[in-house]
């Protein structure tokens, strides 16, 4: 029997739940499929015929925008808010219903379909956070397109990397972000990937924004506004569950981002379940995630979870600070009536560090407020502590990936919330069978560290490979250990089961809740011509978690000022990968810590510069180098 909201609050419940989807997952999921509406209902939860690739909901057929948008209307709540565009940074709020959001869905669908975007197509979405960037993934759904979204920050050689991969029909953009401090110009980002990638898309439907207009590329590229209002409405296209719905590039430890694919069944049955049982979130509510939709939390809880479930979700064109002040969460969270909050450790560490006391907060009614939600990196005990006595609210942390799409490890609120242990997520969420792994890759006892894995099969809405590559799917994930799925973080579990997430253990970075790719930064450092070797790693900060930091070997016979080339590659950093990468820090040394085989050792870098003093391998080539690095990379100035 699929676990209802009336059965939230009874003792056991998270307990036999999640017995079930590991013991009866096919019983579990179908169950939890009946929240949805199929065109052709699934007869079988899990196909695993091509183990360790499984597949969910082999023959169901449906249509996600159908279940987001045109289902709510259709049972007569088509005047329910489902988008609050909140934009401090313009000075605005636009709010669309239900149906608004179907008939400008379907028109723009509409437009995609008379350009030739079918079935499988993919469409590139490149777009800050306005109202048409959900449109824009909503009217892919609607077509059985793939949509691939690429974060704003994200500079013009990143989005060429993601179009090549891609390969999309279609790109999608808007003239302009805008930044705080400033506004960002996308189209000439844009234009400058397209010169880049080898790949020619066919058509580009650009947002003019009124705070700066773009250049539009005749016979390429068309006015947002003109082309949509003469498309004709287009209908909801049936789908396989298996299908596609979209492609989301997330940092591995190179330069080569991987395509995370998420499909259309299992997604639209993990989100809507997700909703209910973790989020304690219910149709015609407020749900506000204030992040992105370039990063799988927009994905998931700015627009596919709330929409799916029938919620009215909030779209923040702002940041916690500075737009104007550290009381702009409070300030939203009254106006909307937001009941739940799901944001970043670091966000709250922001407006903690500008208004430490929470004074802005009296400004404000939050009392909708019942629940902050926290993920995207780990989340410390102060910032925790803190957050809580402020808002006199749960706060809940949760751990996930891009890969898995929704949570792993959370308190399952809506389910049977349970006592909370600070530095832990809680539980392993029903669906998860979450084991700690040693290098033997057996289970290490309660209370010991190890790699953090998760038994095959992954449950519905998580990964079912990467982007036209199977294999390389296997490699970065399954292969370490047989069976299991490799997150690539670090930790443990106690005595009652709550999982502690320490980090990650390969070289990706976590600036701010973004995954970023140490290889790719190293790219742009090694491509200047003076630099000969070069690492980066990230270093514990204060207010992002962590901060990448970049050490160089010049090549011999240069001699000009270290300073000069410091800046140089920041620079080459920021206008290569994005103002996102954030790294500030280069410092030339003379030499950098290997093994005798020529692997950088980067994570006893990092544990140096986090005030650690790691046992140094046994395989390092030469023992001095890490001293002379030492007080470099102490230096925390
Ligand atoms: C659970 C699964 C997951 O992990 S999903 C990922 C979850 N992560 C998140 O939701 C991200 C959380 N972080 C944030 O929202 C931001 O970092 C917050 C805390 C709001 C701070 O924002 P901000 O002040 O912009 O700092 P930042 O470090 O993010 O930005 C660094 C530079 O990049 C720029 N930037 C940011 N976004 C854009 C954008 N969309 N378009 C263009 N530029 C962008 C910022 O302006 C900043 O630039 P600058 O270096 O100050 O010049």
């Amino acid at each position: 029997m699929a676990v209802t909201s009336s059965e939230a609050s009874r003792p056991g419940a998270y307990a036999a739940a999640h017995r079930r989807s590991i013991e009866d997952p096919e019983g579990f999921w179908l169950d939890a499929a009946r929240e949805i509406d199929w065109t052709a209902p699934p007869s079988k939860a899990l196909d695993a015929s091509r183990a360790p690739l499984y597949r969910w909901f082999p023959d169901g057929e449906l249509n996600t925008c159908h279940n987001a948008v045109d289902r709510h209307v259709e049972a007569g709540h088509g005047d329910r808010l489902a988008i609050i565009h909140d934009s401090p940074v313009t000075g605005t709020v636009t709010r669309l219903t239900y149906r608004e959001l179907r008939d400008e869905t379907a028109r723009l669908a509409g437009l995609l379909s008379s350009w030739g975007v079918a079935k499988g197509d993919r469409v590139v979405i490149y777009m800050p956070m306005v109202p048409q960037a959900a449109v824009a993934m909503l009217a892919c759904a609607r077509i059985g397109a793939v949509h691939s979204v690429v974060f704003g920050g994200f500079a013009a050689h990143e989005l060429a990397v993601r179009i090549d991969d891609a390969r999309p029909k279609v790109v999608l953009t808007a003239s302009c972000g805008i930044e705080p401090s400033r506004t960002v110009p996308y189209k000439p980002l844009l234009d400058s990937a397209l010169e880049q990638a080898a790949h020619r898309p066919e058509r580009c439907l650009v947002l003019q924004r009124p705070q700066h207009t773009a250049a539009l590329t005749e016979g390429r590229d068309a006015d947002w506004a003109e082309a949509v209002a003469g498309a004709e409405p287009v209908g909801c296209t049936p789908v396989a569950a298996t299908d596609p719905l979209y492609i989301l590039y997330t940092s591995g430890t190179t330069g080569r981002p991987k395509g995370v694919v998420r499909d259309n069944g299992g997604h639209a049955v993990a989100l809507r379940w997700s909703l209910r049982n973790i989020f304690d979130t219910h149709p015609g509510e407020v749900f506000w995630a204030a992040s992105d939709v370039g990063w799988v939390v927009g994905h998931s809880y700015i627009v596919y979870g709330p929409l799916l479930a029938g919620c009215t979700t909030v779209l923040y064109e702002g940041k916690p600070v500075g737009t104007p002040d550290a009381g702009a969460f409070w300030r939203v969270v009254a106006d909307h009536g937001v009941k739940a909050l799901f944001t970043a450790p670091t966000a709250i560490r922001v407006v903690k560090k500008e208004d430490p006391e929470g004074e802005l907060l009296a400004r404000y009614d939050t009392g909708s407020l019942r629940v902050l939600f926290l993920a995207g990196e780990r989340l410390d005990p102060q910032t925790y502590h803190w957050a809580g006595a402020l808002l006199g609210v749960p706060v809940v942390d949760n751990w996930w990936q891009t890969e898995t799409g929704w949570p792993i490890v959370a308190d399952p609120m809506g389910l049977e919330p349970h006592p909370t242990k600070p530095g832990s997520p809680t539980l392993p969420v029903p669906g998860y069978d979450v084991r700690i792994l040693g290098e033997d890759g057996r289970e290490v006892p309660d209370g010991t560290d190890g790699a953090v894995a998760l038994k095959l099969p992954l449950p519905p809405g998580t990964l079912p490979t990467l982007w036209g590559d199977d294999q390389r799917y296997i490699d970065s994930y399954l292969s370490v250990y047989e069976g299991y799925y490799l997150s690539g973080d670090g930790g443990r579990k106690d005595e009652d089961g709550y999982v502690y997430i320490m980090g990650r253990v390969d070289d990706v970075l976590n600036v701010a809740g973004h995954r970023l790719s140490s290889g790719a930064m190293e790219e742009v450092l090694a491509g200047h011509p003076d630099v000969a070797e070069c690492a980066v790693i990230g270093v514990r900060d204060e207010l992002k978690g962590q901060v990448p930091r970049g050490l160089v070997v010049l090549k011999a016979g240069v001699d000009r000022p270290a300073e000069e080339i410091a800046a140089e590659l920041v620079a080459a950093v920021r206008e290569q990968i994005g103002p996102v990468a954030a790294l500030r820090r280069i410092d030339v040394v003379a030499g950098l810590p290997k093994t005798r085989s020529g692997k950088i050792l980067r994570r006893t870098m990092r544990d140096i510069a986090d005030g650690g003093d790691p046992a140094l391998p046994s395989t390092i080539e030469d023992p001095a180098v890490i001293g002379a690095l030492r007080p470099v990379l102490r230096d925390g100035s």
